[in-house]
């Protein structure tokens, strides 16, 4: 690695996924009262700008005193998402009988879905910190929640928050851009519609930030949906690159997105609620400083969309100067070729006001209704494009939706949706990198480099305040962390996004973009990169290239070792990030539509921080005698299973405690093996004492293996609460004791043990076992994600032990899952045996 080189390291990321049922250390419960929930500029600004009828204004202004309420989505969908939300109805919701009960002399509502989420697969509940404390019933709630949430089967998310996403309307065949995407809950949604139905859809997720540590925050929050078809990119959204081929203008071939996500950096006093400190710090400047970048965001994000495609804008703040005039300037540029939908029959049950025709601006000391009007009082820093203007009438701006917090008891939101009904006007590609000027007006500056720069009022000549420009800049600095400086420069915004106007296909068609006529077709194959800083690996300083896998000896070493399938695209789809490609460290698996992308971006335009799934990992055992030098990837399994034809054992559910609760099996005498069947002599160890002495070191080096795994291409992300979990279903040996040895005896789980070579190899669930508790088999994953996958490890065959390729945590959750299903099956049975006729 070179010395310039500036990676984000484990350090950098203490925690992982955000740790949402930590309590803020800034905010104690207590803390509430010690924060003035009121600020007067702020009351003053919103009565003007009218964005809550007057008679509810006591009652805004109530509800943003009080903390927000927990709100959770349960992941997926079909039938494990049901079997969950029956789970929490059944065994915890139930005992309050669907309304309030009385606990200890206290009201405590019960918990309930979000009417307008689909399928009652987010729920809402209101128990301060105090109570889950005192009530047992509650604080059982809290546990199964906060478990859940770790195992990846739920997401605590803010109920405004998910709405976005359900407005998108986003189908598996899309191609869609999160254009600042971190941390990822809104990736997280919009990947599992991706994937309804299906573990390979044909179209992809590309979720971008600006801030590289926090795409490292991204992969590291989307890496449980354990799904191949995401990329995770790191550019400022201002000048997202067009990708083409070589040679290929971007007019004709370049990458377009079926569905765009804006959900722009903001001024965030939509979640005053649980920030509260944003009452301290809350001023108009904020919202006028990141008018200008959000509005270039959205522009840009206009020509990435394919004609026919949809965007949606979003924030959670209540400023319509990041709101509707964002949304007005947009419309007036775009010309008519984006229409705001009237989204008034979707999702009727979310309450929610309709955008606002008419608003205010504001320089701190008055407030202008007009462009006409603030130009008379310059200088200031304001822009023609944050008023409405006398065509703002006839937009249909009612159409944009502002959610307030009274009306559901949520946080503050504002969405918009927009669809391209055709080409963009040319004027509109002409200042991608200078101004997005404004349409009224008669001066205004350029907005340089993602900075608002000064807007000069009439009469020209005078200059904004310094402390104006000032807090604008810093409002847009703290919202955009300064991409050029995580990479020493190299990430400046590329040369030339421009494109002409598009004939790219019909939306619907990820990966349908193709060279044109007469171009060569881009080969899949390893790459030398072509860096523009260092030759041959990678354009972007910082981080490795993405290199298509292909080596037939390597691949095909692997394909017979786990007896791949036919199907298995596996000479297609692999890519490493590892530099020496003759021995690459892990190999991932893209979609065919993350294919068909990395093939357009020839040139590397992509900064890739990760993508596809990690399927195998190279072994470096020197000891071994497998044949093979890759184990599979636990996280890869899911996608892999189907496919995988030898290397399986399928274990009764006990064994399969067994091998998850004790980690290692004590192979019998008849089944120790000096050397592999498959390095050419069978025999089976005489020395039963040297095999095991063999097989320690072996199995320390797969146990020290498996915690290695974690998000390796989001160099730095920590591991996802690690040991802070309660285990209870892991049998650990008191301190000191060595862990007891188990040893398996049904014949039919040694006669496969018998058959499979030394090294790396599946077990599951015997298929009858399997059904009986409502699991997917091996053979039947039609939803990879992982929450739904078949319960399935990765171990390794030693000469005399048999052992577990996964960490301590994944074999608890593991655990847990096995533990409930069976805990579930047991309570059927013993039902059906009590309703059964004497
Ligand atoms: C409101 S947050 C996004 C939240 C995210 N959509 C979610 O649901 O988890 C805004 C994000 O935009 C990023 N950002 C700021 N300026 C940007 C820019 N110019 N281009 C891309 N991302 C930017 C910030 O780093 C931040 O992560």
């Amino acid at each position: 690695m070179g010395k310039n080189r500036k990676r984000t390291l484990r350090r950098d990321f203490k925690e992982g996924r955000e740790d949402v049922w930590r309590e803020n250390k800034r905010q104690k419960p207590g803390d509430w009262s010690d924060l003035e929930p009121r600020n007067e500029q702020f009351e003053e600004y919103y009565k003007a700008q009218n964005i809550c009828p007057p008679e509810e204004w006591e009652e805004f202004l109530k509800t943003l005193a009080k903390p927000l309420p927990t709100t959770f989505r349960i992941n997926g969908h079909g039938k494990f998402a049901d079997d969950l939300r029956v789970r929490l109805e059944k065994d915890f919701f139930a005992e309050f009988h669907g309304g309030a009960v009385m606990v200890a002399g206290e009201v405590l509502e019960a918990p309930r879905p979000l009417a307008w989420y689909p399928d009652k697969l987010a729920w809402h509940f209101n128990f301060s910190r105090a109570q889950l404390r005192k009530h047992p019933m509650l604080e059982a709630i809290h546990e199964l929640i906060k478990r859940e949430n770790e195992s990846g089967s739920i997401t605590r998310q803010e109920a405004v928050s998910m709405v976005p996403p359900l407005f998108l309307d986003v189908r598996s065949e899309h191609r869609v851009l999160d254009t600042c995407a971190a941390p990822g809950s809104k990736t997280a949604q919009i990947l599992e519609m991706l994937h309804y139905g299906t573990a390979m859809p044909t179209g992809i997720v590309v979720a971008n930030d600006s801030d590289a540590q926090r795409c490292n925050l991204l992969t590291h929050q989307t890496k449980r949906m354990c799904s191949p078809a995401l990329v995770v990119t790191n550019h400022d959204a201002t000048t997202y690159p067009m990708v083409a081929p070589r040679g290929v203008p971007k007019e004709v071939g370049g990458v377009k997105y079926d569905r765009i996500l804006c959900d722009v950096p903001c001024s965030g006093d939509g979640t005053i609620r649980k920030a509260q400190d944003i009452w301290r710090r809350w001023s108009a400047g904020n919202g006028n400083g990141l008018h200008p970048l959000q509005l270039r965001i959205t522009l840009h994000a206009c020509k990435l969309l394919e004609t026919g495609g949809r965007l949606v804008y979003s924030t959670c703040t209540f400023n319509p100067i990041e709101d509707e005039a964002v949304v007005a300037e947009v419309l007036r540029k775009t010309k008519g070729s984006m229409e705001l939908l009237d989204m008034s029959g979707h999702l009727p049950e979310l309450k929610r006001l309709p955008g606002l025709k008419k608003w205010v601006a504001t320089d701190k000391t008055n407030f202008y209704s007009s462009w006409d009007e603030a130009r008379q009082h310059g200088p200031h820093k304001l822009l023609p494009s944050m008023f409405p203007d006398a065509e703002s009438d006839k937009l249909p701006l009612e159409r944009c939706m502002r959610i307030l917090p009274h009306h559901s008891d949520t946080g503050g939101f504002f969405i918009a949706v927009l669809q391209k009904v055709a080409k963009l006007p040319d004027d509109l590609y002409h200042h991608d990198q200078k101004a997005v000027t404004p349409s009224t007006g008669t001066k205004a500056e350029a907005i340089e480099g993602g900075t608002a720069a000064t807007v000069e009022a009439a009469p020209a000549g005078e200059a904004a305040t310094a402390p104006e420009a000032a807090e604008a800049k810093g409002a847009e600095a703290a919202a955009k962390p300064a991409e050029a400086k995580d990479s020493a420069g190299a990430c400046k915004p590329e040369a030339d996004t421009e494109v002409g106007p598009s004939n790219a296909p019909a939306a619907g068609t990820a990966g349908s973009a193709a060279p044109a006529a007469g171009a060569a077709a881009p080969q899949w194959g390893p790459r030398g990169g072509g860096g523009r800083n260092r030759a041959g690996a990678g354009r972007w300083h910082g981080l490795d290239p993405v290199v298509p896998m292909t080596d037939p000896v390597m691949l095909g070493a692997i394909c017979d070792f786990y007896g791949l399938s036919d199907d298995f695209p596996l000479f297609d789809q692999l890519v490493t990030r590892s530099l020496d490609t003759s021995r690459p460290k892990r190999l991932y698996f893209v979609s065919a539509g993350v294919r068909q992308l990395l093939l357009m971006d020839e040139l590397e335009q992509l900064k890739v921080t990760s993508t596809g799934l990690k399927v195998f990992e190279r072994q470096e055992n020197k000891d071994s005698l497998s044949p093979c030098k890759y184990r599979v990837a636990q996280e890869g399994l899911p996608l892999l299973l189907p496919y995988i034809t030898k290397q399986m054992v399928q274990l009764s559910a006990t064994e399969f405690c067994q091998l998850i609760n004790h980690r290692a099996i004590i192979l019998p005498e008849n089944l120790k093996r000096v050397t592999d069947k498959a390095t050419g002599s069978a025999a089976n160890a005489a020395d039963g004492n040297a095999v095991e002495a063999d097989d320690a070191a072996e199995e320390k080096d797969t146990e020290e293996a498996a915690p290695k795994d974690e998000g390796e291409q989001a160099k730095g992300s920590s591991q996802p609460q690690a040991g802070k979990q309660q285990q209870p279903q892991q049998q650990q040996p008191p301190k000191g004791e060595k862990p007891a040895r188990i040893m398996w005896t049904d014949p039919r789980t040694l006669a496969q043990l018998e058959t499979i070579q030394t090294g790396c190899c599946v077990c599951t669930i015997r298929d009858e076992e399997a059904v009986a508790l409502g699991l997917n088999t091996s053979k039947q994953a039609p939803e990879a994600l992982s929450v739904h996958a078949p319960l399935a490890i990765c171990a390794w065959r030693g000469r005399g032990s048999f052992t577990v390729l996964v960490s301590k945590q994944e074999c608890a959750q593991l655990a847990e899952k096995l533990a409930g299903l069976m805990k579930a099956q047991e309570g059927q049975a013993n039902g059906q045996a009590q309703a059964a006729p004497p």
